[in-house]
């Protein structure tokens, strides 16, 4: 698809307030994923995830979505929920142009949801409010559409009432994301600069980087540079993510996908960094950027369900 048809957002919510319920049903309703091969919570898929019930990965789905007879390609970037993820959530929305800004129309606007709306804002993302689980009896969605509007500033008159779990709204918030959410800058002719929003260590190819492509494309085989760590690279293979890696030969600003080039450490490709060419260098980095503070995780799993 052209350009003007893509849309790349992302999701911003409280814990338990229904991200990864509203992704599945995204991904449901646009075919991406059929019912039957529906996992519990794709884009969630960790088990370490499952047992803290929070998510920690980012990860991406791209989505085809037919709206009055236009096809678009509607790229979702999974935004890590818990607080100690500021900069990752911050470098995920800075490879978007828009949030949907879900809220529990029982629970209302919570602390974190408001760091995250205002990390939004300062990357100038058009949001667009969902009010989640109006299923539930205790559903309040004008009263907290009236919070939101008191709390953040944000014009909720058109807010999206949704019931994840019961697919209520879902085409609703889809349409917005094609009308309200802008398409991609046209950078195609500047150098090469991608933001890596995540990455992750696959035993077998070694790193998978995740990015979006800013300004510029990047094709197979190219030569590579990563401009914060100064190391240089063959994209071995590049793609798409449609939620499972799908292979491409070229990709282009405002696309989103993955690649791979026999990278050894996930320290080698820190969130944040940019992705440019290595014979046409794209002058400055994309901005944002941090050095990785150190932090440990530590998941302990029982063998057995008795030890627990
Ligand atoms: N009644 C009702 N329950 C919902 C709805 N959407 C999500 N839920 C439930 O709310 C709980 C939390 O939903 P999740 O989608 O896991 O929430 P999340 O924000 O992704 O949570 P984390 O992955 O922990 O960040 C689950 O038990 C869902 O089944 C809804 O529209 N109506």
């Amino acid at each position: 698809v052209p350009i003007t048809n893509i849309r790349n957002f992302c999701i911003i919510a409280h814990i338990d307030h229904g991200k990864s319920t509203l992704a599945d049903k995204l991904l449901e309703m646009t075919g991406t994923v059929q019912k039957r091969d529906m996992k519990q919570q794709f884009l969630d898929n960790m088990d370490l995830e499952r047992e803290r019930g929070i998510t920690i990965k980012l990860q991406a789905a791209r989505m085809r979505y037919i709206m009055n007879n236009e096809p678009y390609c509607l790229n979702l970037i999974d935004t890590p929920g818990h607080v100690d993820f500021s900069y990752e959530v911050s470098r995920s929305l800075a490879a978007c142009e828009g949030a949907l800004l879900v809220v529990d129309a029982s629970q209302g606007v919570e602390a974190q949801t408001l760091a995250n709306v205002y990390l939004a804002l300062e990357s100038n993302l058009e949001i667009i409010p969902v009010l989640n689980k109006i299923d539930l009896p205790g559903a309040e969605p004008d009263r907290i559409a009236q919070e939101i509007e008191e709390i953040i500033g944000l014009d909720c008159s058109n807010a999206i009432r949704c019931s994840a779990k019961e697919g209520i709204g879902i085409i609703e918030i889809l349409d917005a994301i094609v009308t309200k959410v802008p398409p991609p800058k046209d950078t195609l002719k500047n150098p090469l600069r991608a933001l890596i929003f995540d990455s992750y260590y696959d035993a077998y190819r070694g790193v998978i980087v995740y990015f979006r492509v800013i300004d510029g494309s990047i094709r197979k085989g190219d030569k590579i540079c990563f401009m914060a760590n100064k190391k240089e690279y063959v994209a071995d293979e590049i793609g798409v993510l449609s939620p499972n890696q799908m292979e491409a030969d070229e990709l282009h600003a405002g696309e989103v996908g993955y690649l791979s080039a026999s990278i050894r450490s996930v320290a080698d490709a820190r969130v944040g960094d940019t992705i440019t060419h290595f014979a046409k260098r794209a002058e400055s980095a994309l901005p944002g950027y941090s050095e990785a503070t150190p932090m440990v995780f530590c998941g302990l799993f029982p063998l057995e369900a008795d030890q627990v």
